[in-house]
């Protein structure tokens, strides 16, 4: 069986802050009396991933997702555990044979200049990833054409839209074909189409080159569209590892039925929980009759529980352990 391209082992990680009080006399306080806080971001994970995985990180606002990236990425060093890419490279040490094999999208750091158009930047990274001319002019228009973005390469990145800016930001952390990619919220702010064909193409690279992914999203249509597996983040602990289905067998615990209705129920049922704007969710054990008019039902599923669902109850408890 060959090694995991990522191995995780027991990692910790904390981040220490000062805090600031207010005023002037809050800061006179500070220079003598500083008040430091300390925040477990990632506490006691392990992780691995074998080539070709697609592994979705799933976690509440600050679970500890984005942490747990840059530890695996080299941005931030660990603090006690082990982290190791490619069996034998410790990220930190971000040796540059190391980081030619990995591609990085932060959703909150951009690769790309304000004032120049992405080709300029494209070309920049060209040279430090010493790529052939060639092969980055033929990989380059493969990636803006299936992205759709083929006109804005000499475009200033200020005058783009977020979802052409974020394309881009994607086609730099590809240009030197990583064999690990690591995204953190790729499709926030993009509209449905484009989300979809972002997730269609990664799908395909991934097939077609066996290219690992890692990602963050709070999407989890996303997630389910494109991950064969997914870690749970809660509280910087790891709660869960496995497929959706996994997840959702583990912790559904009421049969529900999902129902989709011709226009938005107003007012809402009791009972009856919206998930999008006609689509719904009821807890079938609650039930003697159904709370909608049959007349207003497109179509009934009776199910376990959706990701949503699930997620939701899990990131509202505290701190739930594996
Ligand atoms: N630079 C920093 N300094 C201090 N604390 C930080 C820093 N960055 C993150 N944190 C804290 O670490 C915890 C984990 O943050 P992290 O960004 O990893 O979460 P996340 O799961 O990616 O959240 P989100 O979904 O909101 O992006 C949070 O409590 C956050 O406030």
């Amino acid at each position: 069986m060959p090694s995991p391209i990522i191995s995780v082992d027991h990692a910790n990680f904390s981040y220490v802050t000062f805090t600031k009080q207010a005023g002037f006399s809050g800061a006179w306080h500070d220079l003598f009396h500083r008040q430091k806080s300390t925040v477990a971001a990632v506490q006691d994970v392990s992780l691995h991933v074998n080539r070709g995985e697609v592994l979705g990180l799933l976690g509440a606002n600050g679970a500890g997702k984005t942490t747990l990236i840059k530890l695996m990425t080299g941005i931030l060093p660990i603090n006690t555990g082990d982290v190791r890419l490619f069996t034998d490279q410790v990220p930190f040490r971000k040796r540059p044979a190391f980081l030619q094999r990995i591609g990085v999208m932060l959703s909150q750091k951009s690769q790309l200049a304000w004032d120049l158009p992405p080709l300029d930047t494209l070309v920049l990274l060209r040279e430090i990833y010493y790529i052939p001319h060639d092969a980055f002019t033929t990989w380059l228009a493969f990636l803006t054409k299936e992205l759709a973005v083929t006109p804005q390469l000499h475009v200033p990145v200020r005058k783009l839209s977020l979802g052409q800016r974020i394309k881009f930001e994607l086609i730099c952390a590809l240009i030197h074909k990583p064999e690990i990619l690591f995204l953190d919220e790729p499709t926030i702010g993009i509209d449905v189409s484009s989300q979809a064909n972002i997730y269609r193409f990664l799908k395909q690279l991934n097939r077609d080159t066996q290219m690992t992914i890692i990602l963050t999203s709070h999407n989890t249509k996303d997630i389910e569209a494109l991950a064969q597996r997914v870690a749970v983040i809660n509280h910087g602990h790891k709660i869960f590892d496995g497929t959706v289905t996994g997840l959702i067998s583990r912790y559904a615990t009421v049969p529900l039925l999902e129902i989709v209705t011709d226009t938005p129920l107003d007012p809402l049922p009791t009972h009856v929980r919206q998930v999008d704007a006609t689509h719904y969710e009821i807890d079938a054990t609650a039930l003697t009759e159904l709370p909608i008019d049959p007349r207003r039902i497109l179509s009934v599923n009776r199910h376990n529980g959706s990701l949503d669902a699930i997620l939701t109850q899990l990131f509202s408890e505290e701190a739930p352990t594996q």
